[in-house]
């Protein structure tokens, strides 16, 4: 049956780096046979400027209609002034909250070739592959009270909560749980409950979830030291399970181990298989509409919902191939690229183009 996928470009890079993956699964459509129709819908500041919403109607109907979602990024300079509830963020933080986009994978593996693009020493990050999970519709991005206030002396004061209940973290523990079965089979909770009674709670209830899973083995690290460990030495983590706030920090943070922010893909799902898939990073206003932006983050994010919401294993290892190949032939967005090597310094378009040659090549 013809699967459907939504098409979020969004701003910035957003449709640049989205474009090749359409030009990705359109490959995979016409010479692998994959049946999907990709509907193309509006988000963040693009949708701000054409609706006056970031999240119109339309688009939350065509993600809820669809088996899966392709989002590239959203915000960007132009919308930073506008009133809060409607800025471009609040859209992506409302389609996962809409639609129950709990649960956000975020894998960072390092690529040998990459191994000198790495922040770290090569011997520190070889065969790296952890995997991050982040719980991604509560916490302090979506707690209440918030907002700004004016005090009885007049000066104004910014306030957020973060809350997290029960359920919340029973349901993402899941996730790090059974993700760590099919992996090393560790899993480190990373919470601030030496402070925080928010995630006091977080670290009582892992460790009463823990007590399904006999075969992973749960450490529990607060998030400041988990920040110098990944630094430190990243591989004695596996898997490691934690807040919003903390995940979408330590996330970005460990691309740079795997050598660029444009590598790391990711997959917010909900409880029956659902996805969204984005790149980790934002709209880079800085390099938008330049063809500089590294596209194999989103690439990769294809690959996740191929594998998570298509039901396309092998189409998702196809994907996964052909990123390795381009890097082995030594093709490189700027991000990843070393003077003075046998590299070849590429576009964006020119990068998603040789990942559609190996993938013809492979027929
Ligand atoms: N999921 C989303 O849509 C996200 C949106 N944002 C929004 O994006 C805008 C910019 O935020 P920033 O803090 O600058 O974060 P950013 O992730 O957009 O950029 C940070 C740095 O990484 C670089 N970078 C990011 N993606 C890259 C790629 N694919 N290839 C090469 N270089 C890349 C950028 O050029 C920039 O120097 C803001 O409006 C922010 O709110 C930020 C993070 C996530
Ligand atoms: C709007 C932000 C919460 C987006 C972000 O930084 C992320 O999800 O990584
Ligand atoms: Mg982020």
């Amino acid at each position: 049956m013809t699967k459907t996928v939504a098409i979020l470009a969004g701003d910035g890079i957003g449709p640049e780096i989205v474009a090749q993956a359409v030009n990705v699964l359109k490959t995979l459509q016409v010479s692998f046979g994959l049946d999907v129709q990709l509907v193309d819908g509006l988000i963040g500041g693009a949708a701000i400027d054409v609706t006056g919403v970031p999240l119109p109607a339309e688009t939350l109907n065509l993600a809820r209609r669809a088996d899966a979602v392709l989002l590239g990024a959203v915000g960007g300079p132009k919308w930073d002034n506008l009133e809060r509830d409607i800025r471009p963020e609040r859209g992506l933080l409302a389609i996962r909250a809409e639609l129950g986009l709990f649960a956000n994978l975020r894998p960072a593996i390092l690529y040998p070739e990459l191994a000198n693009a790495s922040t770290l020493k090569p011997e520190v990050v070889s065969d790296l592959d952890l995997l991050i999970v982040r719980e991604l519709t509560g916490g302090i991005y979506f707690g209440k009270p918030r907002g700004i206030r004016t005090l009885d002396n007049g000066e104004r004061e910014g306030f957020n909560t973060l809350v997290y209940a029960e359920h919340e973290i029973e349901r993402i523990a899941h996730v790090a749980f059974r993700s760590a079965e099919k992996r090393q089979g560790r899993v480190c909770s990373v919470d601030k409950a030496n402070v925080l009674e928010s995630t006091e709670l977080w670290r009582e209830v892992v460790t009463r979830v823990a007590r399904d899973y006999p075969h992973v083995s749960l450490t529990h690290m607060y998030v400041d030291n988990a920040a110098m460990q990944l630094v430190r030495w990243p591989k004695q983590f596996d898997v490691m399970v934690t807040t919003n706030m903390f995940g979408d920090i330590l996330s970005d943070l460990a691309s740079q181990l795997t050598g660029s922010i444009g590598m790391l893909p990711s997959a917010s799902l909900d409880a029956h298989g659902k996805g969204l898939y984005e790149p980790i990073h934002g709209s880079a206003p800085d390099i938008a509409g330049q063809n500089r932006a590294n596209p194999l983050a989103t690439l990769l994010s294809v690959a996740m919902m191929l594998r998570y919401s298509l039901g396309q294993m092998e189409l998702a290892d196809k994907v996964e191939q052909a990123v390795k190949q381009v890097l082995k032939d030594g093709l490189r967005t700027a991000d990843i690229f070393s003077k003075g090597s046998d590299q070849t310094l590429v576009s964006t378009q020119e990068m998603g183009d040789a990942v559609v040659a190996v993938l013809r090549a492979a027929l």
